[in-house]
């Protein structure tokens, strides 16, 4: 994984479409419920907040190798939006999204995903609330070689026996422009239109969340911006919500909000970012633990 922070470059800042306001509740709502307002216009009467940590505390070993890797993390994950998670590298961000996917179980503290508190479940309940709700997009992108793309679109699907809504699918397929790629294997393909077919894995579901690791960490810049587009397209045009961890303020730069750690604490929230913001925030980071004397950046 890339530690690199890596800068804006010229030209490649998107001229983002501006985003329909949807009446969400981005207040932190007490968990014990989940947030009751709803999403206007959503059917069945969906909660605002797609994911939600309530005091959620992750601590890796014991004794003096114990390391808080989150500490009393609280955040709503608004429904139809698209958050970025960032900060220094050893900050938690790969724990707290994977505590909030359900990859990884917390120390202390409560983990939702819509309206099921996922924290306490079993192991198999789990699993299919995983299948079910959540999509995941990585950085290695995952496809099966001997599958063409519109295989591997549907794998998932096939494999939980369910069956895709066609008509989503052509939508998805659409709007990750893959209509005249869904017969080629993934070695047929680029990076971009490869990273592209897993974007459209996870959207093809309607998963609640879909949950991104760096998921244009191998890409060059111009693959990279590709993705990014269609990742915010799925959010403005199909409402999906996405959260992505990543290293890259122009990456970051394509969310609705971005959300900062350090020393596995939420430091900081910024709304309707820009590359050249988040970037001048994350260097104050460097500059924060140069002053105090740290080196905040733990080696990963
Ligand atoms: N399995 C583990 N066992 C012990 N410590 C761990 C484990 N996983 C993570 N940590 C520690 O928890 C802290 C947070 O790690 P995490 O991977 O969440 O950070 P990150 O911000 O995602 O880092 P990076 O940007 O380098 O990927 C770090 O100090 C890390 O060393």
């Amino acid at each position: 994984m890339s530690r690199a922070l890596r800068l804006p470059q010229a030209g490649g800042v998107p001229s983002r479409p501006r985003i329909k306001e949807r009446p969400v509740t981005t207040a932190a709502a007490p968990f014990g419920s989940p947030v009751a307002a709803t999403a206007g216009g959503e059917a069945g009467g969906a909660s605002a907040t797609a994911a939600g940590a309530r005091q959620v505390t992750k601590a890796y070993g014991t004794g003096e190798t114990r390391v808080m890797a989150l500490d009393q993390v609280d955040v709503d994950i608004a429904r139809g939006r698209f958050t970025a998670i960032m900060g220094p590298s050893g900050s938690g961000k790969s724990t707290l999204m994977h505590c909030l996917a359900g990859l990884d179980s917390v120390t202390s503290g409560q983990i939702w995903i819509g309206d099921t508190e996922i924290t306490g479940l079993k192991d198999k309940q789990l699993t299919r609330l995983r299948r079910d709700k959540i999509g995941f997009i990585f950085q290695a992108f995952n496809l099966l070689p001997t599958l063409n793309a519109l295989e591997n679109i549907t794998l998932p699907m096939d494999i939980a026996g369910r069956k895709p809504d066609q008509a989503w699918l052509d939508q998805v397929v659409e709007t990750v422009g893959l209509a005249d790629r869904l017969k080629h294997r993934p070695t047929q393909l680029s990076g971009g239109q490869q990273q592209r077919v897993a974007v459209a894995r996870a959207l093809a579901a309607k998963p609640e969340i879909i949950f991104g690791d760096e998921p244009t960490g191998n890409l060059d810049s111009r693959s990279g911006a590709e993705v990014l587009n269609f990742l915010r397209r799925s959010v403005d045009e199909l409402g999906q919500t996405i959260v992505m961890v990543t290293h890259d303020p122009v990456a970051a730069g394509y969310a609705d909000r971005v959300l900062f750690l350090a020393d596995g604490r939420i430091v900081d929230d910024m709304s309707t970012p820009t590359a050249d913001a988040v970037l001048e925030r994350m260097l104050r980071f460097s500059g924060d633990s140069r002053s105090a004397g740290l080196d905040s950046r733990r080696a990963g």
